[in-house]
């Protein structure tokens, strides 16, 4: 939790400087990006791009080289989709540990020096539980290169295959060109997919073009506790971030299936339990029924509260700072590839939310915030008709916040509100409410780092990258950019659809292998940059 304290004091220093509502307008427009294309290439040919930015043929050789090797980047996925590095279930932490040394090794082997760094203790129902340590490794140090700051994580969902998985969640299986296993494209592929770029570089015999420096942790999809903490009080102060130049993640997606992205934008998370307590333990409802106020109708009252049908969030106030929308940003929408057909298809949803026009829906991903319901801890899921009052719920929701929405003031917003609901059902229950949150992060997309990795789309793909914002929240993003005051970039290689934190999560093996390409040529086009 203290990271989210530490991420609100720092956003009141630096929040100007990040000016969501100008970079909404996004410089970067068609007709820029026209006027920076390349001639169209391909690997297998010769490359206009690479002749055009270095002097040789490198980057087919490398392409071929992963052509080559397509089964042994495979088989390094299946291990590493093995080890269930669940980060929300303390009872995994050993494999999350586990993860972070097969890793090591991993980058050991590719020649990069690394390091464990202690991020200290989580707490969890009042028990002190170590957190999986922080793997920190660098790859050269050539002063005349480029260095990049590369984040991963090796942390995932918890999966069940009785939540409807085809097959093992933690068994890589291969289905009609996709890879299904968790962890497989969030983000387990995309971390493989930097060390078999470097990989192929090596085993061509070729210098890599950049120096690389990497932060893995094992505990993002679990508010990256203790990393704030590593970032800002140990790497920064021991300078690790005065000889990075640009920062890159790869932990999302295309917004479609077929169209690359490069992704300037994502949303923060505020997150909530609700905790009702109406006894001690559950009671059995034909003995108690009727005599207690129940917990559960407390909560279930207080969360119906929250949203209505279309979405709207309920919360006094919650709209109030989002940054207006300027008529320039409007007309982005227009041009950014996305069909709400095949979206709705590809989930099976019955109807999509504002009557499915493409510009509402991608507004309402991207810079609008949504409310949604998550569970209810203590609650009777399983199947079966069991006759029990809890004695304890705790509900939970989280709220998608964005540019202009600051964490203390949302969580203020909820606190209130949900207080004032809580007065007006005049329950006698015990309430208690917690809250973490991390910001929504957005960049300058017309950055020579962007189109340094548009020109690496453009290479493998063939094709323009939309410039994308994405609906999810990774919140050490916004902490990278602050703490090296770099531009930071998202490059993303799985698929719109392919399901992560759901069942049956996949990467397409194109996007794997391209994906490996596309790691390498942007690793040329950044060091081919002016330092
Ligand atoms: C986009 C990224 N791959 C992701 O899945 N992020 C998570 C982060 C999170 C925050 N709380 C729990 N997980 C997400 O957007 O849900
Ligand atoms: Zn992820
Ligand atoms: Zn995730």
């Amino acid at each position: 939790m203290s990271r989210f304290i530490l991420k609100r004091s720092i956003s009141a220093i630096c929040y100007s400087f990040i000016q969501p509502d100008f970079r909404l307008q996004s410089r970067i427009t068609q007709a820029s990006l026209q006027a920076c294309r390349p001639p169209r290439c391909h690997y297998s040919k010769a490359c206009e791009v690479t002749k055009m930015s270095s002097n040789d043929k490198l980057l087919p050789r490398i392409f071929k080289h992963v052509d080559e090797n397509v089964d042994s980047y495979k088989q390094l996925l299946k291990e590493a989709v093995a080890i269930p590095s669940i980060s929300s279930d303390a009872a995994h932490r050993d494999d999350c540990v586990r993860m972070v040394h097969w890793t090591q090794e991993k980058l050991k082997e590719v020649g990069a020096t690394t390091e464990l760094r202690d991020v200290g203790f989580q707490t969890i129902d009042g028990k002190q539980v170590k957190l999986p340590p922080v793997l920190v490794s660098v790859l050269g140090n050539d002063p005349k290169k480029n260095t990049i700051c590369i984040y991963g994580h090796l942390d995932v969902q918890p999966a069940l295959k009785s939540d409807g998985w085809l097959s093992e969640p933690f068994e890589l299986v291969e289905r009609d060109g996709k890879l299904f296993g968790r962890g497989s494209t969030d983000d387990k592929g995309p971390v493989l997919g930097w060390l078999h770029a470097i990989n192929a570089y090596k085993a061509i015999g070729e210098e890599l073009p950049v120096n690389l420096k990497f932060i893995l942790e094992c505990m993002e999809e679990s508010g990256s506790e203790g990393l704030d903490e590593l970032l800002f009080e140990k790497l920064k102060p021991e300078g690790f971030f005065d000889s990075v130049d640009y920062v890159c993640i790869s932990d999302n997606y295309w917004l479609g299936t077929t169209k690359p992205c490069i992704t300037y934008g994502l949303r923060g998370i505020s997150y909530y339990f609700v905790e009702v307590e109406c006894a001690k333990m559950d009671l059995h409802s034909g003995v108690y029924g009727g005599t207690v106020h129940e917990a559960m109708s407390d909560l279930i009252y207080l969360m119906s509260e929250l949203v209505d049908k279309d979405g709207k969030i309920l919360i006094t106030d919650m709209y109030k700072s989002v940054a207006p929308m300027t008529e320039d940003e409007k007309k982005l929408y227009t041009s950014i590839d996305f069909d709400p057909v095949a979206y709705k298809t590809s989930i099976g949803a019955h109807q999509l939310a504002h009557n499915g026009v493409k510009e509402q829906l991608l507004m309402h991903r991207w810079r609008y915030p949504s409310l949604s319901l998550h569970g209810i801890e203590g609650a009777a899921f399983q199947p079966g008709a069991k006759t029990v009052i809890p004695g304890k719920v705790i509900g939970k929701f989280s709220i998608r916040i964005v540019p202009h929405q600051e964490p203390a003031e949302v969580e203020k917003l909820v606190m209130d509100y949900l207080n004032k609901k809580w007065a007006e059902r005049g329950s006698p229950n015990k309430l208690k409410i917690t809250a973490q949150s991390g910001r929504a992060w957005t960049e300058d997309p017309s950055h020579p780092h962007y189109q340094a990795a548009a020109r690496a789309v453009r290479m493998i793909f063939q094709t323009e990258p939309d410039m994308s914002r994405e609906g999810g929240s990774i919140p050490v993003t916004i902490s990278l950019q602050e703490a090296s005051a770099r531009n930071v970039l998202l490059l993303p290689m799985g698929a719109g659809d392919d399901m992560a934190h759901s069942q049956n999560e996949k990467l397409n093996v194109r996007n794997y292998i391209e994906g490996i390409k596309l790691f390498a040529a942007y690793l040329h086009e950044v060091g081919l940059l002016k330092k």
